[in-house]
């Protein structure tokens, strides 16, 4: 009986799958992780992990990982002029059923039109994926012609997609309404540049930015100017004098001027960048966290700077703190739609009626924060949404409804360099198409100072 079933196992066995192309499994894992985005609304940190990311992903060398990763970024930064490139050569736009297939030609649009990539290789591997998909193998030949008509016409191509906004119909519109057409127009096509990757250190700016080839920039962050390998391996990581943090993410903390003497609490404390500057500031800090790997994060952190916090694994909405504190942090989760150089998978995976719910959960935040400083206490509440909603009108909300808060104005000296980024109210409004020290180039943050009277 076994060896029937082993014969009769293998007479049905097709035999061992067709060869695929050098270079297939990248294109074939960034196709699935732009559909698992797009379609699914997976954010896209948790897929590109090398240990507990998409299994498409995990199972590539370390080199085919990294040009995965460019794909999906390069498709997702760019994915509406993708998509208007691939119409035009469209006779009828594709069957609504056949996302699989416009995810692998965008996948394959994004290597032609925005990538140092030959268009031969980028045309062949999309019309094998067609093949190699039962529910594509037809339209392997208009995948052929479409991709071939592209890289015959990129130049005019890529002029005409000049003036396309890079981002959703859903954040464009809202955009626009909330910060006029020219600057919304800016914003979008700030998302197409990859960020640069700023660090801020203990002490020591200036000799820092000269060993690790950056400049400072006058709220002391240092840029680098042209980063190579991982940061982990660069000098003075492992001897913890620096951490990675956008120019503007470093802002709200700094915001509090000096606080020697002062108990502080930072409330949404992990990954802890900012529970490092409230230390380096001279205070006497406690950082919360309610994610229980987020605060081991963080603890880890901390002891790579040498630096100390009590630290506390709890939900601030439920923490009553023995005794009210001077000063409080609340980097409240938000939509994070300012960091969309970085993530700009951000827009894809949220919308609107995301926005609005976290306002409201924001919003509960700075009352609880406000009920965990003294009289005189100052909350410096912030995030890093474009959005107003979760920031300016929080604020307004907050003011109307109570008459024992105020807005603070921030020390002086803090605000120096970046005067230019305070808004009417005297908080800090920046946004990626922003301007620091001449070069455009920061995340998109909101804080603002808030006094217990
Ligand atoms: C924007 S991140 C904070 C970044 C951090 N301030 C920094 O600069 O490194 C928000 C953090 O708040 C935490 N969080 C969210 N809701 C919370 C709550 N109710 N209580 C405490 N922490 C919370 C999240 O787990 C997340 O780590």
């Amino acid at each position: 009986m076994k060896r029937t079933g082993a014969k009769k196992a293998r007479s049905q066995n097709p035999g061992p799958a067709p060869e695929k192309k050098p270079g297939y499994a990248p294109r074939a894992a960034a196709s699935k992780i732009l559909a698992a985005v797009v379609d699914r609304k997976t954010p896209l940190d948790g897929m590109l992990d090398s240990e507990h990311g998409n299994g498409a992903y995990r199972s590539l060398s370390a080199a085919d990982q990294s040009l995965c990763r460019a794909l999906v970024l390069t498709s997702l930064r760019h994915k509406p002029m993708l998509d208007a490139a691939i119409a035009r050569l469209l006779e009828r736009p594709l069957p609504s059923g056949a996302r699989a297939l416009a995810h692998v030609l965008t996948i394959a649009a994004a290597q032609i039109l925005y990538l140092d990539i030959p268009d031969h290789s980028a045309v062949d591997i999309a019309v094998e994926q067609a093949g190699a998909d039962p529910r594509n193998k037809r339209f392997a030949g208009l995948v052929n012609a479409v991709l071939r008509r592209l890289s015959r016409r990129k130049d005019k191509t890529l002029a005409e997609l000049e003036n396309l906004s890079p981002i959703p119909d859903w954040f464009r519109e809202r955009l626009v309404e909330v910060y006029g057409a020219e600057k919304a127009f800016a914003i979008g096509r700030a998302q197409l540049t990859p960020p640069s990757i700023d660090i801020s250190v203990k002490s020591d700016a200036e000799g820092w930015a000269e060993k690790l080839g950056g400049t400072v920039l006058s709220t002391g962050t240092i840029r680098l100017d042209k980063p190579s390998g991982a940061v982990t391996g660069m000098e003075g990581f492992d001897a913890g004098e620096w951490w990675v943090q956008d120019a503007a993410a470093a802002i709200p903390a700094r915001l509090f001027g000096d606080l020697t003497g002062k108990r502080v609490i930072d409330l949404c404390a992990a990954p802890g960048g900012k529970t490092a500057q409230l230390i380096l500031q001279g205070g006497d800090v406690t950082a919360l966290e309610r994610s229980k790997s987020r605060l081991r994060r963080l603890e880890q952190n901390l002891e790579r700077l040498k630096l100390s916090a009590e630290t506390i694994c709890a939900d601030m909405m439920e923490y009553q703190p023995e005794t009210l504190f001077d000063a409080a942090l609340v980097d409240a989760p938000c939509s994070s739609t300012g960091t969309v150089r970085r993530h700009p998978d951000v827009l894809w995976t949220k919308d609107f009626a995301d926005i609005e719910k976290l306002a409201d959960v924001q919003y509960a935040m700075l009352n609880r924060a406000l009920a965990m400083v003294r009289p005189g206490g100052i909350v410096i509440f912030s995030n890093c949404s474009l959005d107003p909603l979760e920031g300016e009108a929080n604020v307004a909300r907050l003011l109307a409804e109570r008459e024992d808060v105020e807005r603070a104005a921030f020390p002086p000296e803090t605000t120096g360099p970046i005067s230019h980024l305070l808004n009417a109210d005297g908080a800090i409004r920046t946004t990626p198409a922003d301007m620091l020290d001449g070069a455009t180039g920061l995340d998109g943050f909101y804080a603002v100072a808030i006094r217990k009277l």
